[in-house]
């Protein structure tokens, strides 16, 4: 963050202003004291009327000093406690005090220029902890922070929800024969597929950890949703990734298990993976290299179990 100095170009600082009050006071004083020593009073005419103009000046100095500093620092403070407290979801300083032309100003300006490089900071902190950093897909915690938000607008809108548990086939073997960073290379690979595939903002697509990842869709029919996870697998086989030892296919593939949840029932999410993941290890005792979906039992509009 850049330091801006304290003294701008049009700053009117509270130095100067105590200045001119000070200026003031004494010429106000003198003044006073040549008029009276004219007028021939009784000394305790000419102390009153000394006294007067004084008291008179340091009530405006103290009006002053609570307008130009007091208010405004105790304005900042409030500022710091509630962002201390954690309310700084909207933080923004009054322009009363940004918008001010001297040190008090500068302060509250610099003030907003430090919470908003740590706001952006903390966004960037968050954003990291919720991405893969080998592949850039969401990792586990990301799944978790947007189902925050996806489940219970599904409930609202009473709209289906997919999970496709996808696994690479016979990864391990991949890795023993290519070595590991080109395995991680064609994880980066299989993730840019589950990117092209999934584009709407409301899909989520997340690598679980290893060669495991998730997709979940909402509102998207269950034919649909088998249909998609099937033109996945086959994208992924088509990109004709070498895989020499694999006993199933020349190339890298991939099993995909599916489950959709029908609309008007609450979406239990671990019980869904677990049905997807049952029809991923299907694929797997099948031969590998296929899609299956599973149909969920409803119970009183809640999902029970696989079939
Ligand atoms: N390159 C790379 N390999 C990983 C990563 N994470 C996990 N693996 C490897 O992925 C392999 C997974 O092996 P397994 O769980 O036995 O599964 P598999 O060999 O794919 O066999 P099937 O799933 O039954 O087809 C292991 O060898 C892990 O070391 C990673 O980030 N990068």
């Amino acid at each position: 963050m850049s330091i801006i100095p304290m003294q701008g170009k049009h700053t009117v600082s509270l130095k100067r202003r105590c200045a001119v009050q000070v200026l003031m006071a004494a010429v106000v004083t003198v003044g006073v004291g040549c008029w009276i020593g004219t007028m021939r009073w009784p000394w305790y005419l000419e102390a009153g009327a000394l006294l007067a103009p004084l008291c008179l000046q340091v009530s405006l100095a103290l009006m002053g000093l609570e307008r130009h500093l007091l208010r405004p620092m105790r304005s900042l403070s409030e500022h710091a406690r509630r962002l201390h407290e954690g309310d700084n979801s909207h933080f923004m300083m009054t322009t009363y005090l940004t918008e001010r032309q001297d040190e008090v100003g500068e302060l509250a300006r610099q003030f907003q220029h430090l919470v908003e490089d740590l706001k952006n900071h903390n966004a960037q902190l968050l954003e990291q902890s919720l991405i893969d950093p080998l592949t850039g897909l969401g990792n586990r915690r990301m799944l978790e922070y947007r189902l925050d938000v996806a489940l219970p607008l599904t409930r609202r809108l009473d709209c289906t929800v997919s999970v496709m548990m996808m696994d690479v086939d016979h990864f391990k073997l991949y890795n023993d024969h290519y070595g590991h960073p080109a395995g991680d290379q064609c994880l980066v690979q299989i993730a840019g597929v589950l990117r092209d595939t999934f584009r709407r903002e409301t899909d989520i697509a997340v690598r679980l950890g290893g060669e495991e990842f998730l997709v979940l869709l909402i509102d998207t029919p269950s034919d649909e949703a088998l249909r998609l996870a099937d033109a996945m697998r086959g994208m992924i086989q088509a990109m004709g990734i070498p895989h020499e030892r694999s006993p199933s296919a020349e190339v890298v593939t991939v099993s995909v298990g599916v489950v959709t949840s029908p609309p008007g029932v609450s979406a239990d999410i671990d019980r869904m993976v677990a049905c997807a993941d049952e029809a991923l290890y299907a694929c797997k005792a099948s031969g590998r290299n296929t899609t299956l979906a599973r149909t969920l039992k409803v119970q009183e509009a809640s999902l029970v179990a696989c079939d």
